[in-house]
């Protein structure tokens, strides 16, 4: 970002730096006093997660870790959700351009979150299914505001998690848990998170959560920043390996899974229901 825009940026915000608002689907703001950056997602009404949105958080949690920020917490601009998993339309009767792009860049995005070298935090005010879940699940901590569901519904909807959505679903919960879980599409409450052990804490408001999400990360601040660094990346290391390795047989895997007539059925048919439901409201 150009220094004269930084600059008129520090100005506007007293204490808070906003590093990024170029696009306006993802702001970064990093706290002068705890150098702490919160990657906000904003793209109304649910956060779906598109290639537009995908490409921006890639880029906010990039240029995270390019400013040298102790941390980063993720929350959603959203009063009810963090964000509502992929967005369905970038999979139903998708173009075919573009929903490769869109896998793709769902891939660059998780590997840049799960394998992020700076501590990383979710601050889940909202519901948080599917995808949003895997956000939440790819940070090393998660406080969540009550009254929310969270989890990975994908079989509800007639499709499966691929493996690395399992992976940091498993870096949270035990095997046991996660398998039951994820047969079902299982979505849990807040409560229900924090007894399995799906999210850390529970906070009464997002700036409550935020302030546990500050001060889990504190918990660093008397560690080096490399050997932590390192340390979380040799834990997470095969589960990245993993994806590395297998890309373009887990892109075209993808592919051929979504494009069945029947997953095109489902899919169809889910939509519409929420968009009943939404007329209902
Ligand atoms: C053998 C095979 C091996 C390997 C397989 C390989 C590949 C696997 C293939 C596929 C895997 C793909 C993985 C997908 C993961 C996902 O993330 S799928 C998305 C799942 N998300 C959901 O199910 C959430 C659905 N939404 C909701 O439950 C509610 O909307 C929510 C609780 C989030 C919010 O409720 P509320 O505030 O009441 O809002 P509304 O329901 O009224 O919604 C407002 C409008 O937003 C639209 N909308 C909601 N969610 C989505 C979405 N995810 N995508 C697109 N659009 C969404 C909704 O229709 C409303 O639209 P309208 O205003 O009517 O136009």
């Amino acid at each position: 970002m150009m220094r004269s825009k930084v600059l008129s940026l520090v100005a506007r915000a007293a204490s808070n730096r906003m590093m990024s608002t170029a696009t306006k689907l993802t702001t970064v703001e990093v706290n002068d006093k705890t150098g702490i950056a919160t990657l906000t997602m904003n793209r109304p009404p649910v956060n779906g997660l598109n290639l537009e949105l995908l490409q921006d958080l890639k880029s906010s949690i990039d240029e995270v870790e390019g400013n040298k920020s102790r941390g980063l917490i993720l929350t959603s601009s959203s009063s009810t959700i963090f964000s509502a998993g992929l967005d369905i339309l970038e999979m139903y009767k998708p173009d075919k351009d573009r929903i490769r792009a869109f896998w793709t860049q769902l891939q660059e995005t998780w590997l840049a979150l799960y394998g992020s070298s700076v501590p990383t935090a979710a601050a889940i005010n909202g519901h948080s299914p599917a995808g949003g879940c895997l956000l939440a699940t790819s940070c090393e901590y998660r406080v969540m505001v009550p009254n929310f569901t969270i989890g990975l519904n994908e079989t509800q909807l007639g499709i499966v998690a691929p493996k690395w959505f399992m992976a940091s679903f498993l870096s949270v919960l035990p095997q046991r848990e996660a398998e039951r879980a994820l047969n079902q599409g299982r979505m849990f409450t807040t409560e229900e998170a924090l007894k399995v052990g799906l999210i850390d804490e529970t906070a009464n408001s997002k700036e409550e959560a935020i302030e546990k999400c500050v001060a889990f990360i504190g918990t660093f601040a008397k560690v080096n920043p490399l050997a932590r660094s390192l340390t979380k990346q040799q834990f997470r290391a095969a589960d990245l390996q993993q994806l590395q390795n297998e890309r373009q047989q887990d892109l075209e895997k993808f592919l051929f899974f979504v494009n069945q007539p029947a997953v095109q059925k489902g899919l169809g048919i889910y939509l519409e229901g929420l968009k009943k439901k939404a007329k209902k409201q």
